[in-house]
């Protein structure tokens, strides 16, 4: 059999999340090679993310990398895949899902209610920054970059009193035992997408889709389906920061998914929350129609007008 390429970048996440699906497929019997690919986002650590392309631009280098065929599968973080489509790579297999949830750590083993007002607490992603502003808790959120070492550093070495991460990230590194607080999903929801992986490979070659097909988990797809049909829909008429969770849930009579979203101000001045149940088999459907729902309710408004956020930016 011939030995399957897998590319992956080099930050430690990245290589322990391509790792674990490259011991999944030797266990299955397939020789599996890692195969370095760099990106920008790695190679430029201090340029804004937003600034770069967004998350995007870590998965745009591996998919030049399957497109050209120096290799012949790519694992991402399902979060980070931006929601408009690549004709040229199709989302293989979505495995298991980790944690879906944020987590703390903060210094001395606080919780978010424990930290005191004013304190210092890191995060570079709107979405977390408006759900965290809008639970009032008159923290000081300021804005971090960087792979998950770097910012654990940051509460380690003393210059902020906590940071939020994905718990899925800090499970897999092995550093779960950092967090301080699991962030309930109702307080905070998770970015669509989050604590999955998604394995790439070419649309057209069968080959490797066929060997790779077993690490699906038909509920995890299911879930992050729905996930992002809801923010590809949202993404067309609001731009106001997204969380989202889908679960797979047993219904009286059949099983079912539920589906909950929140749109928020990026400041977290306000915030709109709504959910829907519907058949894992339609669950691009669902995550539609929870959109529009948003849509309906409000949602595009949550964003400042730019003369409103003209107006605050002088008055600062
Ligand atoms: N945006 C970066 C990123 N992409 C995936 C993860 C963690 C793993 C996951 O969410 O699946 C992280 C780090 C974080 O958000 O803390």
């Amino acid at each position: 059999m011939s030995t399957l390429r897998l590319g992956t970048r080099r930050s430690a996440l990245a290589t322990t999340q391509s790792s674990w699906v490259a011991d999944r497929l030797r266990a299955l019997g397939h020789d599996v090679e890692l195969v370095e690919v760099s990106t920008e986002g790695d190679r430029d650590r201090e340029t804004p993310l937003a600034q770069l392309g967004g998350t995007g631009v870590f998965v745009s280098a591996l998919r030049e990398a399957l497109a050209e065929g120096r290799v012949d599968l790519a694992v991402h973080s399902l979060k980070d895949l931006p929601t408009a489509a690549d004709p040229r790579v199709v989302v293989a297999a979505v495995p298991a899902r980790e944690d879906v949830r944020d987590a703390l750590v903060a210094r001395d083993g606080l919780t978010l209610g424990e930290l005191p007002s004013g304190a210092t607490v890191g995060t570079g992603s709107p979405r977390r920054r408006a759900q965290l502003e809008a639970l009032d808790l008159g923290l000081a959120l300021t804005d971090l970059r960087g792979n998950v070492d770097t910012r654990l550093a940051h509460v380690h070495e003393g210059r902020l009193d906590a940071v939020v991460l994905a718990a899925a990230g800090l499970r897999r590194l092995g550093r779960a035992d950092e967090v301080t607080e699991y962030l309930d999903p109702l307080q905070v929801l998770p970015a669509p997408g989050q604590g999955a992986l998604a394995v790439e490979v070419r649309a057209d070659d069968e080959a490797t889709r066929a060997a790779v097909a077993p690490l699906e988990d038909p509920d995890a797809r299911a879930c992050v389906t729905a996930e992002r049909s809801l923010l590809a829909e949202l993404e067309a008429g609001c731009s106001a920061p997204v969380g989202a969770l889908a679960e797979v849930v047993e219904g009286l009579d059949s099983t079912e998914l539920s589906l909950r979203a929140v749109v928020a101000a990026p400041d977290g001045s306000s915030d709109l929350r709504r959910s829907l149940t519907g058949d894992p088999a339609e669950a691009a459907d669902l995550g539609r129609r929870l959109a529009r729902l948003l849509l309906e309710d409000g949602a595009a408004d949550l964003m400042p007008t730019s003369t409103e956020r003209l107006v605050t930016e002088r008055a600062q």
